[in-house]
């Protein structure tokens, strides 16, 4: 006989901390399939959101996450959830805690989502019940596997007409192994199968394993940086206890801190008398920096320092640049004041200042990547009030000199033009899932942009999951535009970096009556050089308004022109009041007026408006297209 589900008021009493009574887990899932929604509905059955409190996506706290619907950062909740033990008759309600930790989906946060799951011992895989298995579902899955987590395989949006639950739980099955009838079918919107849900989390994920008499250990997996608190730094508690007031060390720096403040989320801050095995919460400690409290770091106490860290951590690494100029060149204080403060809650972010012919002061900065890019112009823009041009986004390359000097460019302007014996570029390891009816498509595509085919295999009769190895710098431009736009928006896209190749790469500059111009040098590939030239000397001619003389507008690689357009010189006409008259006279008339404009073209330089530069660069930025695409 089943056992009687209790009310939901009897399950939501505060609860326990024994770490057997813990359950810590998050949900993986690939982009708009439903994370959050279906976080909300947690919160709200486990009575942590209260129904007149609830607002869309409570866990994504940032103005910019909510409105893109996006998640940036991740956060943990701890949820009070009471499950139903032994026989029907005499059936005992034993608490439990659940942490639901919150990881971002995209790829330019990989890392964010791998310390995340560090910091579980389950996860709850979802994928739409109408989309079924994309790209992000797989690379998810196969980090939270590196991490021994226990997968729950879940289908949402099961309310919705298009869905297809039998055919996708069967799909699911497959890739995690198990039968098709144990995959939850869930609705995050209307709340069908989330109680279900929540018992499988208890029943399934292990509790977590620690000792409690060790020497305190707990891995950081996010830090934020708050205006009023300072940092406030997420941890999971491994081994021992923190507690409030004692003195905490970071164990990759060795740096200590006192511990102002211990506790929970759930939803706001809750203070506690400390953190033991298993356990979820937050430090402050008054530091004012996030790079002071660096997410895979582990931290101990002063008083018993732990001996070993907990796993590694990877310093963020920079992979896309681009050049982050004002508008309006009186705003460039700003501008770094409001870099300085970003960098305070983002270790990712990189910058130095850098000057530009045509753009004047600026700086180079240094990004995960492409949405990375995008989020932080985004804030510039709209916390600080600038107005912002970003150049065309590069990645960094390796150059070695015939004489055996090593040079990184993060700009392509810096790229050295003297005898070059090689440069690498940074690949990644793309995973392509579409559905097989665009497998020939897809090779194409990769094929164009220099990828090496690593293996396919069908996940079912009509999807397919292809691997290629790719130059990053080929994914930054357009990449992901021209993968939607060739299948109809049905292939999805997730890579990693995996190292960097050697590659035939040149750098064009384009010259403005025979001066380079900064801000359009490009390194792109030799083969590709021409069609890069012929394109931006196309679209400046277009742009760059008619001088008195002529101006060549040219592209070349090292010393050769390999494209030339020309803006036509506004040509008064001489001979207006010249009417009848002999030839020769005209003739005198225009010859002396080419020496004139030979003389101008001496002296004079072209007067090219900021704003051209800006039409010209903002329609040539790789950037945002792939949250553009998520919008939709
Ligand atoms: N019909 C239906 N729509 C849903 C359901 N769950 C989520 N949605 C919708 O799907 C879209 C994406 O949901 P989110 O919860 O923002 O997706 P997400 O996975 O958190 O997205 P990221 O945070 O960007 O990774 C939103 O428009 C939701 O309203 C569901 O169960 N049924």
């Amino acid at each position: 006989m089943p056992i009687p589900s209790p009310a939901l008021s009897e399950r939501i009493q505060p609860n326990a901390t024994a770490p057997e009574l813990i359950r810590n887990f998050c949900i993986i899932a690939h982009i708009d399939h439903g994370k959050s929604t279906l976080a909300d509905r947690m919160l709200q059955l486990t009575g942590v959101v209260k129904a007149r409190d609830a607002r869309a996506q409570y866990l994504d706290r940032m103005d910019i996450e909510r409105e893109r619907g996006i998640t940036i950062k991740s956060q943990a909740v701890r949820m009070p959830w009471a499950v139903a033990d032994g026989a029907a008759d005499d059936a005992v309600l034993t608490p439990y805690a659940l942490n639901m930790i919150d990881t971002p989906g995209h790829v330019d946060f990989t890392y964010e989502v791998s310390r995340s799951l560090a910091a579980c011992e389950g996860a709850v895989l979802l994928v739409d019940a109408a989309q079924g298995i994309e790209a992000q579902t797989l690379a998810n899955l196969y980090l939270a596997m590196e991490n021994d987590l226990e997968i729950v395989p879940v289908l949402n949006k099961i309310d919705l007409p298009a869905a297809q639950p039998e055919k996708y739980a069967e799909e699911l099955a497959n890739l995690v192994g198990g039968d098709p009838a144990d995959v939850l079918k869930v609705s995050g919107k209307t709340g069908v199968g989330v109680e279900a849900l929540l018992d499988r989390i208890v029943a399934r994920v292990p509790a977590p394993v620690g000792d409690p008499d060790a020497p305190a250990r707990a891995m950081i997996f996010d830090s934020v940086y708050d205006t009023y608190r300072g940092v406030v730094t997420y941890v999971r508690a491994v081994d021992g206890d923190l507690n409030p007031r004692e003195r905490i060390q970071m164990m990759s720096t060795r740096a200590t801190h006192e511990l102002l403040e211990i506790g929970v989320i759930s939803p706001e801050p809750i203070k506690t008398n400390g953190l033991g095995v298993g356990e979820v919460g937050y430090l402050i400690t008054g530091v004012k920096d996030v790079r002071q409290s660096k997410v895979g770091d582990t931290v101990t106490t002063v008083s018993t320092p732990a001996t070993e860290a907990l796993g590694g951590y990877d310093e963020p690494r920079p992979m896309v640049f681009s050049g982050l100029y004002p508008v309006d060149g009186s705003d460039y204080p700003t501008l770094r004041d409001a870099l300085d403060k970003l960098k305070l809650n983002d270790a990712a972010l990189n910058y130095e200042p850098e000057t530009s012919v045509a753009l004047g002061f600026g700086f180079r900065v240094g990004f995960l990547g492409l949405l990375h890019l995008e989020i932080v112009r985004e804030r510039l823009e709209r916390e600080f009030d600038l107005d912002l041009i970003s150049t065309a986004p590069n990645v960094v390359y390796d150059v070695t000199l015939e004489d055996g000097t090593e040079v990184k460019v993060t700009n392509p302007s810096e790229f050295p033009g003297g005898k070059i014996k090689e440069v690498r570029e940074p690949v990644v390891k793309a995973t392509v899932l579409a559905p097989s009816e665009f497998v020939g498509t897809v090779m194409g595509l990769c094929t164009d942009r220099r990828g090496t085919m690593q293996g396919m295999d069908y996940l079912s009769e009509d999807r397919v999951e292809l691997r290629y190895t790719l130059p990053l710098a080929e994914i930054v431009f357009d990449f992901f535009d021209a993968l939607k736009s060739r299948t109809r928006g049905y292939a999805s896209l997730d890579y990693e970096p995996v190292g960097d190749q050697a590659a035939d790469l040149v750098k064009v500059d384009i010259l403005l009556q025979g001066d380079q111009v900064d801000a359009f040098s490009a390194i792109v590939h030799r083969d590709a050089a021409y069609e890069y030239g012929v394109r931006m000397t196309a679209k400046l001619k277009e742009i760059i308004p008619r001088q008195q003389f002529e101006v060549p507008i040219q592209a070349a690689v090292g010393a050769r022109v390999i494209a030339r357009e020309t803006v036509r010189a506004i040509r008064k006409d001489v001979l207006a009041k010249c009417y009848g008259g002999d030839i020769s006279r005209k003739r005198k008339l225009l010859e002396k007026q080419k020496e004139g404009k030979k003389r101008m073209k001496n002296i004079g330089s072209v007067e090219v408006p900021k704003d051209a530069f800006i039409t010209a660069l903002s329609s040539d930025a790789g950037g945002g297209k792939e949250t553009k695409d998520k919008k939709k």
